[in-house]
């Protein structure tokens, strides 16, 4: 037990280190769907060492149950058990479920897009999303599949489809970008990066990250200025092209995917003011017909709690969440058209 404090407070970020406890009051179960890839294993691992996990339920098309003997032998309290589409299958794997995290899907090659992703992802996240729906109607749904911005409004669907859908229970996973952005502002001023937390708003891809340094009480100018928006916003090509076609970030997804899990176990175990930025359905920007939104959104035991405004932003900010509404919009728009088209049995 003392290990697992040990390693949990080192890789979660800042807001979680000054409020993390080691006492797992509920009996809590959280499944991985996709848990025997690039972001899975290690995030199977890290929820393996979270002791507010009891139950670790997880399912890949194949090699969940290899994943899970490995990670069993860890000498946290919490059980592991793999499940593949053939035996018990997914339907035991989700039941009972409070949280369900979704990195099944193919990763990005060189050259590629989020969006080049979408004709492979959106058909796997739809069927998992229906076997969600079915099995765990009132888990929070963590979709870290790419691409998030049409993957969210595809799983929205399919829960409405069903009559179960729940607004406050489905999250986009936004923050690796969070993540990102802190990590890069600490590189420029030399300060502890985790101590930073900067609000990344908007969506998951491009133009859609847009970082509020402003309001962590930054300016960075011209070309610097530059250079940090685009990294923070093609963060995910920087590892794309290091990896050289062998995939996309997964190690540090892991980690942000581990953070968000935590963050809404705390505040499902009660905790006041968790607070993490994540792509909900949200009235932001709901009159401009962007329906999904990440901003700063606090937790609570129903999911989301209370969605806070985006705040006051830079006239440059402003120019950046302009550009990103206007590809949101149409990322969503084009999930929900094809999920009603593709909605299948
Ligand atoms: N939200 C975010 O910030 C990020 C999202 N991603 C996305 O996460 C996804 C996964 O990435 P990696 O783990 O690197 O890919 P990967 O290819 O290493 O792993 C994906 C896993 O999903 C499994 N899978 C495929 N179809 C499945 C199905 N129908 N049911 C269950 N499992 C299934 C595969 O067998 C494989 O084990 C990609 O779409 C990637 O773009 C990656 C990084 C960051
Ligand atoms: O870049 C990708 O394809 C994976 C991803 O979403 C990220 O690293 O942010």
């Amino acid at each position: 037990m003392f290990a697992a404090r040990q390693i949990s407070q080192s890789v979660f970020g800042a807001v979680q280190r000054r409020t993390f406890s080691a006492t797992a009051s509920n009996a809590t179960k959280v499944a991985v769907l996709g848990a025997a890839g690039g972001i899975g294993q290690p995030l199977s691992l890290l929820l393996k060492l979270n002791p507010r996990v009891t139950e670790l339920a997880l399912y890949d098309i194949k090699g969940a149950p290899g994943v899970a003997a490995d990670i069993s032998h860890i000498n946290t309290k919490s059980t592991v058990k793999g499940y593949e589409p053939s035996g018990a299958g997914i339907k035991e794997c989700l039941t009972g479920a409070e949280i369900v995290l979704i990195p099944a899907g193919v990763p990005r090659k060189p050259g590629m897009t989020r969006d080049d992703l979408f004709n492979t992802n959106a058909s796997i996240v739809r069927d998992l999303a229906k076997a969600a729906a079915d099995a765990c109607p009132e888990a929070n749904i963590l979709v870290i599949a790419n691409p998030v911005n049409s993957t969210v409004p595809i799983t929205a669907e399919v829960f409405k489809s069903k009559g179960v859908y729940n607004p406050k229970r489905l999250f986009g996973v936004t923050t690796l970008d969070v993540v990102r952005a802190s990590r890069f502002i600490s590189q420029l001023k030399s300060t502890d990066p985790a101590t930073e937390n900067i609000t990344v708003v908007g969506g998951h891809s491009g133009a859609t990250i847009v970082p509020l340094l402003s309001q962590a009480g930054y300016t960075l100018e011209g070309a610097e200025r530059d250079e940090y928006i685009k990294r923070v916003q093609f963060g995910g090509d920087e590892v794309v092209q290091a990896k050289g076609g062998a995939g996309s970030a997964t190690l540090s997804m892991a980690m942000a995917g581990a953070r968000f899990a935590e963050s809404l176990l705390k505040a499902a175990q009660g905790q006041s003011g968790v607070v993490e930025p994540t792509y909900v359905d949200s009235p932001l920007y709901k009159d401009q017909g962007v329906t999904y939104f990440a901003s700063q959104v606090e937790l609570g035991p129903n999911g989301v709690e209370k969605i806070h405004p985006v705040g006051k932003v830079s006239e440059f900010e402003q120019g950046l969440l302009d550009v990103c509404l206007k590809d949101l919009k149409s990322n969503i728009e084009k999930g929900e058209k094809w999920v009603k088209e593709n909605m299948g049995n």
